[in-house]
């Protein structure tokens, strides 16, 4: 908390504001947001691109019902507004008269709208409370928004996570009263497709209800498991059974329901819950043809709960790995998934940061503090990052000079703006990520050795896509993210086959850029097969290099169980030795 927030007065909130509101007004004032101001941040148009292909959703679940919904909003002056989970605001739709109006307040695509940005309204706010929000004129912080009426609830997509939020809003003098409705039912609609949609091949799902008329409409809670393990359900059957995203791909039915019988078909259930549900079991084609037993969705589940409780305790988190593996991804998703989701997530590019300038970029600077600096000053990354993450990217190619500058910020958590006479306390947790080996660079001179203990209190590391022990479950996992269902495309066994033997050098991005391609050039209701693959790539792996044929189990019995040690006898990572097992296992 920045010390001069001490100093100013408790916002001025309206008499009877709702005590979520109320707590939302203090948190808008500890963001030194004031009344008055008039700020209205904003995305450049690539970033708004780039977020609207990654929120593939809004086009394919969005976007339908809201043709179904037409009539209804265009009656009234009021809009549907779409945002990601950071508040950023996708897409617009509804009364074009009040479409036009919403633009001064900017309530239209680019604009952010998280609580940082706005101070208390309801899409930031249902972010901030990962639940429906109503906010009406002067309930919002911001004096230039009084004007409006907004209900808006978060959309959770079936792997536990909030993809982003829906909001309805009108002009403040005439709000809907249906408008929770409205939200709460469009928002049970998305989060019921998008559960449906995640079925593969190897899923299945179980539909449940304790009014048996319920089954089958978006009202029903769903569960859906690969063999017994469950790995996903809506937000329905979240809520219903207690279940957090650290439950999918860890949890076994019988948990939930012990003794089940799983066979398709409708049948009673009681569960552990102590209620007894209808159901209905849907069985997938085929069924999954792997192991038996439960296994976690991937093999970083363990490793990704550990990180979030080191995040959670504010202990600093170093995620190596190879290019594009995913490093700012899983910052990202345990920043969504901490305690400290109500801040920012701040990332500097530590190797792009030109040496000038680190000390104007992190603690800010007073207006006018040195030539050409901007007149209104800057708050700087550290304080943006009150409260929040701060991630440094690329720290293992920061220049020693920086470095320095760094650990001292790091260590006394206190910036002082360039040109400014008062000091802030900040607090945020700290996430860095490099695909250098840290500790070759500190014995090579490269790497301050204090500043690799100050930013790897705990470390995890993101093995490359080539030794994911479940690539084929991965990629047809992506494959729904891109929003296949929604088009009826589907990828050939030989096909997923086919892409998991590839070595990706570039790891997720990679392999997520050549799925959007087969998906761009395929026409709705397409099954992708080995044709369609782009020819230029190499199909199969390099040859391995060659090593003494040690046999696993061996190693494994002189290394008495210890899989590390095993996988160094045999001069492979412990995923790969995972990874051999299971296809000794399977074949
Ligand atoms: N588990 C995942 N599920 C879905 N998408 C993912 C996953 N991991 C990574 N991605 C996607 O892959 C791309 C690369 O991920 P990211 O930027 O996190 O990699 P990185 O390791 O930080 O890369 P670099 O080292 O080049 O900065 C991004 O588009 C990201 O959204």
């Amino acid at each position: 908390m920045p010390q001069r927030a001490r100093f100013l007065a408790p916002a001025q909130s309206p008499v009877g504001l709702p005590c979520q509101l109320e707590d939302s007004w203090q948190r808008s004032l500890s963001y030194g947001l004031t009344r008055d101001d008039d700020a209205q941040p904003w995305v450049a148009s690539t970033q708004l691109k780039d977020a609207r292909a990654e929120n593939s959703w809004v086009k394919h679940l969005v976007t339908p019902m809201l043709s179904r919904l037409a009539t209804e909003l265009t009656s009234h002056p009021s809009i549907m507004v779409m945002s990601d989970a950071t508040g950023l605001v996708l897409e617009t739709h509804g009364n074009n008269d009040f479409l036009h109006k919403a633009q001064r307040y900017a309530l239209s695509p680019g604009n952010l709208w998280g609580e940082h940005a706005r101070g208390t309204n309801a899409i930031g706010t249902a972010l901030a409370l990962q639940q429906h929000c109503e906010v009406s004129g002067g309930e919002h912080y911001l004096n230039r928004n009084a004007g409006l009426f907004c209900s808006a609830a978060p959309v959770f997509r079936p792997d536990g996570h909030i993809a982003g939020v829906l909001d309805l809003s009108t002009p403040a003098l005439a709000p809907r009263r249906d408008a929770a409705a409205l939200i709460r039912r469009a928002v049970c609609e998305i989060e019921h497709a998008w559960t449906m949609s995640a079925l593969g091949a190897n899923r299945w799902l179980l539909s449940l209800h304790h009014d048996q008329a319920v089954l089958g409409s978006a009202r029903e809670l769903l569960l859906i498991f690969e063999d017994t393990t469950l790995l996903g359900a809506n937000k329905l059957a979240m809520d219903e059974f207690s279940l957090t995203c650290g439950h999918f791909g860890v949890l076994n039915i019988d948990t939930l329901f012990p003794g089940i019988d799983v066979r398709a078909g409708e049948s009673i259930q009681d569960a552990s819950n102590h209620r007894r549900y209808y159901t209905r079991q849907t069985l997938p084609a085929r069924r999954y043809s792997g192991r038996g037993t439960t296994q976690p969705q991937d093999g970083l589940a363990v490793e990704k709960e550990k990180a979030l409780r080191i995040v959670n305790a504010g202990i600093a988190l170093c995620v190596t790995g190879e290019t594009g593996c995913g490093k700012e991804y899983l910052a990202r998703e345990l920043y969504t998934r901490s305690q400290w989701r109500n801040g920012n997530f701040v990332a500097i590019n530590c190797a792009a940061l030109p040496e000038h300038l680190i000390e104007s970029e992190l603690f800010g600077y007073v207006p006018g503090a040195f030539t050409g600096a901007s007149p209104k000053g800057y708050i700087g990354k550290c304080r943006e990052a009150d409260g929040g993450v701060l991630f440094l990217d690329e720290i293992g190619d920061m220049p020693l000079a920086l470095q320095t500058r760094l650990l001292r910020v790091l260590q006394e958590k206190k910036v002082t703006p360039l040109g400014a006479n008062s000091t802030w306390n900040v607090n945020f947790a700290l996430i860095c990520a490099t695909h250098q080996d840290l500790t070759t660079r500190v014995q090579a001179g490269l790497f301050r050795e204090d500043l690799l203990y100050r930013i790897q209190e705990f470390h995890v590391r993101i093995p490359p896509l080539r030794e994911w022990p479940q690539l084929e479950r991965f990629i047809h996992k992506l494959w729904h993210e891109l929003g296949a269902p929604c088009r009826d495309l589907t990828l050939s066994d030989e096909v997923v086959s086919a892409l998991a033997r590839r070595p990706w050098p570039g790891n997720v991005r990679q392999l997520l850029s050549q799925l959007r391609v087969l998906m761009a050039l395929a026409e709705d209701g397409d099954r992708i097969t080995l044709a369609d693959l782009p020819g230029e790539m190499p199909l199969a792996r390099p040859p391995e290099p060659v090593v003494v044929q040690v046999d696993e189990q061996s190693a494994i019995a002189e290394a008495q169980g210890n899989m590390s040690l095993a996988a160094k006898k045999l001069g492979i990572s412990r995923s790969t030795l995972y990874r051999r097992l299971e296809k000794r296992q399977a074949g």
